[in-house]
């Protein structure tokens, strides 16, 4: 990018932010405008009326003092007085209008990465590369927009002053031009090369400073406070801490080091200039070339322009930098998941027949060529429950993630009653499914909310809430909580209970019931309940679930017993289908592990 880009560029950034700033603010936008050109009407003619009054006593310094002389005074500076209030008073408006328009701008920016944080694929959230987007648009901030609008005030401001001093100047000799030009020129380019340098070493360092934002959840975060005291990994975190941050320190300091010390240079080549004019003037002014008077006037302007030009080249640096940050921002408002909705869905059919169907399903996680999946067939049919086993890692949780619609697969096909998922409505899609993953969610809410959240459309005080945490055997153990249901969970707010991590497990069951889908997913749902809470919920399970297909996944193989299907996953390959019985009389994989998990409780 050439230096004349790299000048302009911010002004790129102005072809997003105006619209986001008109739809966020219209009035203030409309009335921060108008209060700008205001301050710089009234500033102006405080500079023309000084002029004037100046000139006026000037003027009566040789003739005889009069009433009409005293009168016309006294008027100038009523009128140079109440041009400054006049100015003050738009100015502090302006201000007002400035932060209203940011806080409000702000909120709408909020509200952008927000909708495409939920939107996005959860790919998204599992690769460190957009992780990353994420975190550097946040960095980016949500004030960035509306300080280059700010900024861009500001500048036109500066500019029309900046303009009407330079033409002041211009009246004492044109030669002083090319030398406020050498006063203000390099500098601004000086700090545009080191915003770009600071930017794209931030890009880099991104990573790193997620790291040390990550060490420093561990060391004050509740969630692994017991682990950390128990294994002493205090001092071993912090030291990883405090040599993160100090390289990041040392980094950081270089390049302010390096700048400073060409800030320094240039701004000795304009002291330099501006006392090469001065001698200049002064030896003109002894030759009797110029007045005194120009002398003066040079001595008040020109360091007056010299730090206009200044502000100016911290406001274009400061522009230069919204906009690199801001591409950041517009770099993660840009992404679009992969995981899209047809135009034209196809409507679920209800009931369903054939039921859902993955025909030679093969999967690889984005960015890896490592299939975890490989040519799966497997059914699950309306009312039927099937179960998926398999050891650590065999791709049992990334089939659900498939079935889901969380990612699609690379090859094959996952049907609905004959047609490919990818034709459905997404959202209708996923409405048909009620999940609970073995890492489900704590939020800190009421438990009311925690099990509502399972189908967020039913309202506040459904008693489906009840129904449900019945079903999951969690309705008795929250009856006995300080206010049952309204018990807000989670130690994070005041007033908040912490429960057993067997009765989460509880509640998240009770999530998954709380929607009445065609079909439910439970990914290890009972890994923490005890043996009798487990039998209870397994006994008479197909009336729990009212007959609606289920897919369990499970370690506890009995608990898989009770289902119609098993698939045994090896290596993200099917290695075994059947009934329990008939996979006990092939004598395979699950006959040995079942085998092995009888023999221990014998
Ligand atoms: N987000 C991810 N990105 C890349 N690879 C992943 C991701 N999640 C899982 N994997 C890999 O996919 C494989 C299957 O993981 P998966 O979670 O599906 O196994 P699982 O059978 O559910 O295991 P477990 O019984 O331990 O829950 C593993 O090799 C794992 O490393």
């Amino acid at each position: 990018m050439s230096r004349l880009d790299g000048v302009f560029a911010p002004f790129l950034s102005l072809r997003r932010i105006l619209p986001m700033l008109w739809q966020s603010s219209r009035y203030w936008t409309l009335a921060g405008t108008v209060l700008m050109a205001l301050e710089i009407l009234f500033g102006l003619a405080v500079l023309y009326l000084l002029k004037q009054l100046v000139d006026v006593v000037t003027m009566m310094l040789g003739s005889e003092p009069s009433p009409s002389a005293t009168r016309t005074v006294l008027w100038s500076v009523a009128l140079t007085g109440g041009c400054t209030l006049a100015y003050l008073s738009a100015r502090s408006m302006a201000s007002l209008a400035r932060e209203a328009q940011g806080l409000l701008m702000a909120e709408h920016i909020d509200h952008e990465i927000h909708v495409r944080a939920v939107r996005a694929d959860l790919a998204f959230y599992e690769s460190p590369r957009y992780f990353d987007t994420l975190q550097r648009a946040r960095e980016a901030g949500n004030q960035r927009p509306v300080q280059v609008v700010g900024n861009l005030m500001m500048l036109i401001k500066n500019c029309v002053m900046l303009a009407a001093i330079t033409g002041l100047i211009v009246t004492i000799d044109w030669l002083l031009l090319p030398v406020l030009l050498v006063a203000i020129l390099p500098a601004l380019l000086v700090r545009i090369r080191f915003t770009r340098q600071l930017y794209t070493w931030q890009r880099r360092r991104t990573q790193m400073e997620r790291r040390a934002g990550y060490l420093d959840w561990l060391m004050t975060s509740d969630v692994n406070a017991k682990e950390l005291r128990l294994n002493q990994l205090g001092d071993y975190l912090r030291e990883q801490y405090t040599e993160l941050r100090g390289v990041i320190r040392r980094e950081r300091l270089r390049i302010t080091r390096r700048r400073t010390r060409v800030e320094l240079a240039v701004a000795s080549i304009a002291t330099l200039a501006f006392f090469g004019a001065l001698a200049f003037l002064a030896w003109q002014t002894a030759e009797g070339h110029n007045s005194v008077g120009d002398l003066v006037l040079f001595l008040l302007i020109f360091q007056r322009a010299q730090s206009m030009g200044q502000e100016l080249v911290q406001q274009l640096a400061r522009l230069h930098e919204d906009h690199l940050f801001l591409g950041l921002l517009f770099e993660f408002l840009d992404i679009r998941p992969v995981i899209s909705q047809p135009e034209h869905p196809v409507p679920i059919p209800e009931p369903l027949r054939e039921g859902i169907r993955l025909e030679g399903v093969t999967f690889c996680y984005p960015g890896s060529d490592i299939p975890v999946l490989k040519e799966i067939d497997l059914a699950i049919r309306p009312g039927q429950i099937v179960a998926l086993v398999g050891a650590n890692g065999s791709g049992k949780t990334s089939l659900v993630k498939l079935l889901c619609r969380l990612y699609d697969p690379v090859r094959g096909r996952i049907t609905l009653d004959g047609s490919d998922i990818r034709d459905y409505g997404l959202v209708e899609y996923r409405r048909l499914f009620s999940v609970i993953f073995q890492d489900y969610a704590h939020y800190a809410a009421s438990v009311r909310d925690n099990i509502r959240f399972g189908d967020i459309r039913q309202p506040a005080e459904t008693s489906r809430v009840e129904e449900a945490a019945v079903r999951a055997g969690a309705d008795a153990f929250i009856r006995e909580l300080a206010q049952g249901y309204d018990t807000r969970l989670t130690r994070i707010f005041d007033e908040g209970q912490e429960i057993s991590i067997g009765q989460w497990q509880k509640i998240a069951l009770a999530r998954a019931f709380m929607h009445h889908s065609s079909v439910i997913i439970l990914d290890e749902p009972t890994s923490a309940l005890d043996p009798g809470a487990e039998f209870e919920l397994f006994e008479n399970f197909r009336e729990r679930i009212d007959h609606r297909a289920a897919l369990i996944i499970s370690h506890r193989l009995s608990t898989v017993r009770l289902a119609d299907v098993i698939y045994v996953l090896d290596k993200g390959v099917i290695k075994e289908t059947g009934s329990h019985d008939e996979l006990i009389g092939q004598q395979g994989i699950y006959c040995e592990l079942f085998s092995r998990q009888a023999h221990h409780y014998r």
